[in-house]
C-alpha cells in the first residue's frame, strides 16, 4: 500500500517580495484559502481514488483465487463423476454382452468369431497402384464406351431384366447393371466373330456371357463368378477385342504403339491357351477383310521374346502376360501403358493366392490413365470378393451359382482307396471311360511315378507339373490336345484353368487339401455343357476338414454321398446356423478359424518372415 505524503508546515511572511537568502530557502508563497482547500481537496480524492483501486485490486485477487480453486473444485468433481460414468458404462456394455451373448446360439457366436478374424487378416492395402494410392487419385466413374445394347433392350423394365437372370440363375450386385443380353447378334458383336463361334458350336452365350459382356462392353468394373468350363475366356477377351477394334479402326496403330489392354493369367499354360484363343478370334476378323489386323502378344517367362519380334514390330493391341515377365518387360520399356485401359485377371483369386499382389499392384502402376478392371474365377472366397470391390470403380458383382461350387455338369464319385492300393485301382478306374483322362495329384514326385506306372502298362501318358522346362510342359499339352496320347498326369498348378477338348474322365490321385483346387480339378471335364465323370481317392490321409468341406460339395451338387462320408459329423452342425463357405477358402465344410488355406498362408508368411530374419531370401 502507497504511504500518504508528509504535510509541510506552511510559514507565512508579510512581505510578499524579498530578496531569497539562505535563511529563507523554506519560504513559500502565499496561497489563498479557497485555493489551498480546492488543492487539497483535489490531493484528498485522488488519495482517495488510489485506495480504492488497491482496495479493489486487492478485492479481485482474492475473487479470482477463490474462483480458481471453484473452478479447480469443479473439475476434480466432474472428472470423478466421468470416472464413475465410464466404470458405469463399461461394467453396463460388459453385463448387455454377456446377456446377448447367452442369448446367442453357438453358431452365431462362431460367425462373429469368424468376422472378426476375417478382419484381422484383411489385406491393408488396396489393389491399386501405389502411384495411384501414393497420388491420391480416386476415379468415381466407370470408363466410357461408345458401346450401348439395343433399343428395345433398354427399353425393357428392371423387372423384365432381372427376370432374365432368374431365368438363368445369374446373381448380380452394383449401381445400374447393364441389361443381361439373350443373344450374342444383340450384342452387336462383329459378324467374322459370330460365324466363327456358330462354327466352334458357340451359338447362344452362357450365363456369364450374357451378363457379363453387356457389363464389360458398358466399360464397367467386373468381378466375374461362375463355374469351371462355363465360358468366362469369351466373356473377358471379346470386350478387350471389341475395344481395340475400335482404337484400330480411328487411328491405326505404328510400332511402339499400344497395348489397349491386357489379360493377366497365374500361369504360363493358361496365359498361353487364352493367348491362342484371342489369336484366333483377331484372325477370324481379320480375314473377314472388313475388319484391320488386331495383333496380340504372349508375353511369359520360359519363351524367347524375340520370336515374337513380328509383333512387337508393329503397335501391340493386346498383351496376354503372366505377371513376371510382363513386369520385367514394362521394366525394360519394351512397351509401355501409357495407352492401356483394360485390365482383366483370370484366376483372380488364384493371382492373389500364389502371392502376386504385389506383383498385380506393380502392373497396375504402370498404368498412366484410368483402366476398366475385371477379375474372373471359378472361386472367389469372400476375403478376396471384398478385396477386390474396394479396388474397382463402381464394381458389377456377375455371380453365376455360389462362388466355389462345383460343375452340376460333372458326376462326382468319391472312393475309399487305401495308399498302397491306389496304383492298381487306378488302372481299373481307367477302365470307366474312353480317354481323354487327366489324372492329377498334389506331388510332383507322384505324378512322375504314376506317368512311369502307365507307360509301363502301356498306357500313352504325358506328364506336367512344375518341376519340368517349359518345352516339356508345352510338349505334353500339345500331344494331349492333339488326341496323341489318352492320359495326362498333371500336378494341380501346372493344369488349373486348361480347357482341352471332351475330357471323359478326371481322376483324382490325391485329393487337394483345399476345396477350391478339386472344384478347378474336376472342373476339367463337364466343359461347356458336356457331361463327365470325376473319381476321387480318398483314405485315412486325407485330412477330416477336407473330407467335410468334399461332404458339403457332393450335397449340393445333389451328388451321391458316399457312406464313409455321410458319417463324419460337423462340429458346427450342432451349433445351427446357416453353413455359408468360409471366406477364406469357399469350403462349406469349416470356419475360418480352422480353414487350411488360412493356416498354410500363415506357414509360408512366418517360413518368409523367418528367411527374411536369417538374412536369406532368393
Ligand atoms: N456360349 C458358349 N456355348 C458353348 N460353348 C462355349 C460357349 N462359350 C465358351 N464355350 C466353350 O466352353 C469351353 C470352356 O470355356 P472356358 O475355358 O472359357 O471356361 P472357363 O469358364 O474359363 O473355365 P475355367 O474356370 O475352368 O477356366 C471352351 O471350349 C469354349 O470354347
Amino acid at each position: 500500500m502507497e504511504s500518504a505524503p508528509k504535510r509541510r508546515r506552511v510559514q507565512r511572511s508579510p512581505s510578499p517580495v524579498y530578496k531569497l537568502d539562505d535563511e529563507n530557502e523554506s519560504y513559500e508563497p502565499y496561497v489563498p484559502v479557497a485555493q489551498r482547500r480546492q488543492e487539497k481537496l483535489v490531493k484528498l480524492s485522488s488519495w482517495g481514488v488510489n485506495a480504492d483501486k488497491d482496495k479493489s485490486k486487492s478485492q479481485q485477487t482474492e475473487l479470482d483465487e477463490r474462483e480458481d480453486a471453484f473452478r479447480e473444485e469443479e473439475l476434480r468433481r466432474e472428472k470423478a463423476r466421468k470416472e464413475r460414468t465410464l466404470l458405469m458404462e463399461a461394467q453396463e456394455v460388459h453385463l448387455r454382452k454377456a446377456a446377448e451373448d447367452a442369448q446367442k446360439t453357438e453358431g452365431e457366436k462362431a460367425e462373429e468369431e469368424d468376422a472378426e478374424i476375417l478382419e484381422a487378416i484383411k489385406s491393408r492395402r488396396k489393389l491399386a497402384s501405389d502411384l495411384e494410392l501414393a497420388k491420391g487419385i480416386h476415379y468415381t466413374d466407370s470408363l466410357k464406351t461408345s458401346w450401348r445394347p439395343p433399343k428395345y433392350i433398354r427399353d425393357r423394365t428392371p423387372e423384365q431384366h432381372q427376370k432374365l437372370r432368374e431365368k438363368f440363375h445369374i446373381l448380380v450386385e452394383g449401381d445400374d447393371v447393364p441389361p443381361p443380353i439373350e443373344h450374342f447378334e444383340d450384342m452387336k458383336i462383329p459378324d467374322p466373330i459370330l460365324e466363327y463361334l456358330r462354327s466352334q458350336r458357340i451359338i447362344s452365350p452362357t450365363p456369364i456371357q450374357l451378363q457379363g459382356i453387356p457389363a464389360a462392353f458398358s466399360g464397367r468394373d467386373i468381378i466375374g463368378i461362375a463355374f469351371t468350363g462355363s465360358g468366362k475366356t469369351l466373356a473377358f477377351c471379346l470386350p478387350l477385342i471389341m475395344m481395340a477394334l475400335e482404337e484400330e479402326s480411328k487411328l491405326p496403330f505404328i510400332r511402339g504403339e499400344g497395348p489397349v489392354g491386357i489379360i493377366l493369367c497365374p500361369s504360363r499354360e493358361l496365359a498361353n491357351q487364352t493367348y491362342e484363343n484371342v489369336v484366333t478370334w483377331c484372325t477370324a476378323l481379320a480375314k473377314s477383310g472388313k475388319y484391320p489386323q488386331l495383333n496380340a502378344l504372349l508375353c511369359i517367362g520360359g519363351i524367347s521374346m524375340n520370336e515374337q519380334s513380328h509383333v512387337m514390330n508393329k503397335g501391340i493391341h493386346i498383351v496376354v502376360a503372366t505377371p513376371g515377365r510382363l513386369i520385367d518387360m514394362l521394366e525394360k520399356k519394351r512397351f509401355t501403358f501409357n495407352n492401356c485401359k483394360y485390365l482383366c485377371m483370370d484366376e483372380a483369386d488364384r493371382m492373389v493366392d500364389l502371392g502376386f499382389e504385389d506383383d498385380v499392384r506393380n502392373i497396375m502402376s504402370f498404368f498412366k490413365r484410368q483402366r476398366q478392371t475385371l477379375l474372373f474365377s471359378a472361386t472367389m472366397p469372400r476375403k478376396i470378393q471384398d478385396f477386390a470391390r474396394e479396388s474397382l470403380i463402381q464394381p458389377v458383382l456377375v455371380n453365376v451359382g455360389r462362388a466355389g461350387a462345383a460343375n452340376l455338369d460333372v458326376l462326382q464319385v468319391v472312393e475309399y482307396v487305401k495308399q498302397e492300393a491306389k496304383m492298381v485301382y487306378l488302372l481299373e478306374c481307367l477302365q470307366k471311360t474312353p480317354p481323354p483322362v487327366i489324372i492329377f495329384s498334389e506331388n510332383k514326385n507322384e505324378v512322375d511315378d504314376i506317368q512311369e506306372y502307365l507307360l509301363l502298362k502301356g498306357v500313352e501318358a504325358v506328364a506336367i507339373h512344375g518341376s519340368k522346362s517349359q518345352e516339356e510342359r508345352q510338349y505334353a499339352i500339345k500331344a494331349f490336345k492333339a488326341g496323341g496320347k489318352d492320359v495326362m498326369v498333371a500336378s494341380g498348378v501346372a493344369s488349373k484353368g486348361l480347357d482341352f477338348n471332351d475330357i471323359q474322365h478326371v481322376i483324382i490321385f490325391s485329393m487337394p487339401k483345399e476345396i477350391e483346387d478339386y472344384v478347378h480339378q474336376i472342373g476339367r471335364t463337364g466343359r461347356s455343357g458336356k457331361t463327365g465323370i470325376a473319381t476321387t481317392f480318398v483314405n485315412m490321409n486325407t485330412p477330416e476338414q477336407t473330407l467335410l468341406d468334399l461332404k458339403y460339395l457332393l450335397m449340393e451338387a445333389g451328388q451321391k454321398v458316399p457312406p464313409f462320408l455321410s458319417t463324419i459329423d460337423d462340429p458346427r452342425a450342432a451349433r445351427g446356423g446357416a453353413l455359408t463357405g468360409c471366406p477364406v477358402c469357399g469350403g462349406l465344410g469349416h470356419g475360418i478359424s480352422n480353414c487350411p488355406k488360412l493356416e498354410d498362408t500363415q506357414r509360408r508368411q512366418m517360413a518368409s518372415h523367418r528367411t527374411a530374419d536369417d538374412g536369406g531370401g532368393y
